[in-house]
Formats: C-alpha cells, structure tokens, sequence
C-alpha cells in the first residue's frame, strides 16, 4: 500500500464526521443566508440547501467502502470548489459580499486542514479555488474598503492552510515508514529477511481466498540445507549465519517476485508459488538446486538442498500442506539429500 492509500485509510474516520458535520453546516448557512438576501433565493436552497450537503453526505457514504475511496477523494477535490463557485455566482456582486466572504476564507483552511485530503489533493482543490477567487476578485472587484481585507484574508487562509497541510504531512508520512517498518520486522525473519512463519500462513490466506475465486494451482517448495550442522560446527556459528544468509538471497533472485518465499526452521524455507503446478514446481526446485549447488558459499565452499515438493489441494489447511511437503522433504533427506522428492 502506498502512502496515498494508507493517508485515504486511514483519514477514513476524519472525512466521514468533517463531511457530515460540514453538510449539516451547509444546511444551517442555508437557512441563515435566506434572511440575509434576496437575490439568487431558490438558487442558494439548491446549492446551499440541497447540492452542497447531499454530495457532502456522498462523501461520508463513500467512506464506508473502501473500493469507492477513490472516487471518495475526487469528490472531496471538487466539493469545495463547486462551493466557492457558487459563493461567488451568489454574492461578488453584492454590496454585501463582506457578509458572505468569511466561507471563501473557511473553505480554503477546510479543504487544507480539516478535509482530510493529503497534501497534494489539497493543494490541487484550493489552488484551483484560490485562483478562481482572485480572477474573479481583479475582473469583477468588490466593493472599495473590502478589497485589501478580503485579499489579505484570502491570502492568510491558503497560507496557514499549506503550512499546516506541509506540518502535518511530514508528520503523516513519519508515522507511515514507521509502520511500515513495524509492520516488516514483525512479518520477517531477523537474519534473512525472508517472510517468517506467520507471514506465510497469512499469504497463504490469501492466495487460498483468491484460489477459491480464480481457480488456479498452487505448489510449496520446502528446502533443507543438508549437513548445515557441519558448517556451525566447522566454521562457526556466524559463518553458519552468512551462509544462510546468502542462501536466502540465492532464492530470492531465483523465483519470481509473486512467489513467497519464508525461512520455517533454522535451515529450513518455504517457498509459496501461486499459478505453479507440480509440474511448473518442480521444474524451480531442479533450477533452484542447480543454483545452489554450483554457488560458492565462501569459506564453506558448496553446499547442497534437499527438496520437498507439494502442491495444495482444495480447501485443505496450511498445516495439512506443510505437513505433506515436510514428508516428501524427509524423503529426499532418507534417500540421500541433494534430491527433489514429490508427495
Ligand atoms: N548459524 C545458525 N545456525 C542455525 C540457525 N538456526 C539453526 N541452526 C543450526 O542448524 C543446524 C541444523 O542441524 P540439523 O537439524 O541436525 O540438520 P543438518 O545438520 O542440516 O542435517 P540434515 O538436515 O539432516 O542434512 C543446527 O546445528 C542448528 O544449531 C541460525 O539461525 N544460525
């Protein structure tokens, strides 16, 4: 997920009560506004009471579903300009613009601060805003004494309204990394950084998910390092971690980036391989073993794997499949390691 995906997420909550509250605000202005003026009255329901509240309304609806938050967002760029449009339409040319300016200033800190859009989408919908006010400002004007106030105001909103929106994006995408972080160090195993246990089972959750709708072949590939116990024994425990440590990098640039690969056991792997038959698996395991036996672990030398192949069936449990791989693994181990047993 990117930082874009992760901000809509988790602004979810924020844009839902802000886009209520403002549409019930937008309600109330509606009602004020209809003692205050003459001109554009059933114009102004419209927009002020019905148009402006109801997408305001959308918006807090689409927050619900997380495949609409897109069209969420681009709703949330447009509404307050489609709102400060029609302040404009309705008031610049009265003598009672003053009145009514305070909502132009508002929206532009609104859609900065208080929206919940990320820095970039704000910036994009109060630019536009900003720009249009100011156009309309020099061709139209407002009346004398109002001028400098108004484009100061104008000018002081979109100002507090980027340095906030700059503050708390910097804040926001700390707080991303850092979860990202988080997230990685407790799905990945310390030493090799592959997928640990509980990563897999939670990639084999979802790649059994998507089988059930897609119905595609799977296949687990466990390897075992043979006579790993040598090595620590030999060379000692941290050449025994190099050596895992390149072994893992040697898998990782020799299967595909859909496929998962996880580190189960001291000197045991996993590798999930979604649309891989049998057939298509143990193909992997015979490049894989070749890689591996020609590699040059350094001080170590060469080192072979044994191979335990598998591949799901339907409906069965990570565990079942572990544990059929895990018998063809002692398989090849019996039969003398360094081979590719299927079960
Ligand atoms: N350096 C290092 N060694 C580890 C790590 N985890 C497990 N081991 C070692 O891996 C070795 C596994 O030994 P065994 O299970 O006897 O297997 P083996 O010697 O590879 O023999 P076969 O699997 O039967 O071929 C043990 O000596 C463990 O101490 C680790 O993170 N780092």
């Amino acid at each position: 997920m990117d930082f874009q995906q992760w901000h809509l997420q988790s602004k979810t909550q924020q844009i839902r009560y802000i886009a209520f509250v403002t549409a019930l605000l937008y309600g109330l202005y509606a009602l004020l506004e209809s003692d205050l003026t003459l001109s554009y009255t059933t114009l102004r329901w419209m927009v002020h009471g019905v148009l402006i509240p109801v997408s305001l309304l959308v918006i807090g609806g689409l927050t619900y579903y997380p495949k609409l938050h897109q069209v969420m967002r681009t709703l949330l760029v447009i509404a307050p300009i489609t709102a400060l449009l029609s302040n404009l339409l309705f008031n610049i040319d009265s003598p009672r613009f003053a009145f009514f300016s305070p909502e132009i200033y508002l929206n532009v800190v609104w859609t900065f601060a208080i929206s919940g859009l990320t820095l970039r989408y704000a910036a994009i919908s109060a630019s536009i805003s900003v720009s249009i006010v100011v156009l309309i400002t020099l061709v139209k004007g407002v009346n004398g004494e109002f001028y400098a106030l108004h484009m100061l105001w104008l000018m002081s909103a979109y100002l507090f309204g980027v340095v906030n929106a700059v503050v708390q994006e910097q804040a926001n995408k700390t707080l991303y990394m850092q979860q990202r972080t988080l997230a990685h160090s407790a799905s990945s195993d310390g030493l090799t950084a592959l997928w640990n246990r509980a990563k897999i089972a939670e990639l084999y959750e979802c790649e059994t998910t998507l089988i059930r709708q897609h119905h595609y072949p799977m296949s687990l590939i466990m390897l075992d390092i043979d006579h790993f116990k040598t090595v620590n024994d030999t060379h000692g425990h941290a050449v025994g971690d190099s050596v895992l440590v390149s072994f893992a990098n040697l898998l990782l640039n020799n299967v595909r980036h859909q496929d998962h690969i996880g580190r189960i056991g001291g000197e045991e792997f996993v590798i999930l391989l979604p649309h891989t038959d049998i057939a298509q698996a143990t193909t992997v395991a015979a490049l894989l073993q070749e890689k591996i036996n020609h590699f040059d672990f350094s001080e170590v030398g060469n080192k072979t794997a044994s191979f335990g192949l598998t591949q799901y069936r339907n409906g069965e449990s990570l565990s079942e499949l572990l544990s059929r791989a895990d018998k063809a693994l002692y398989l090849a181990k019996d039969n003398g390691r360094n081979r590719i047993e299927v079960l």
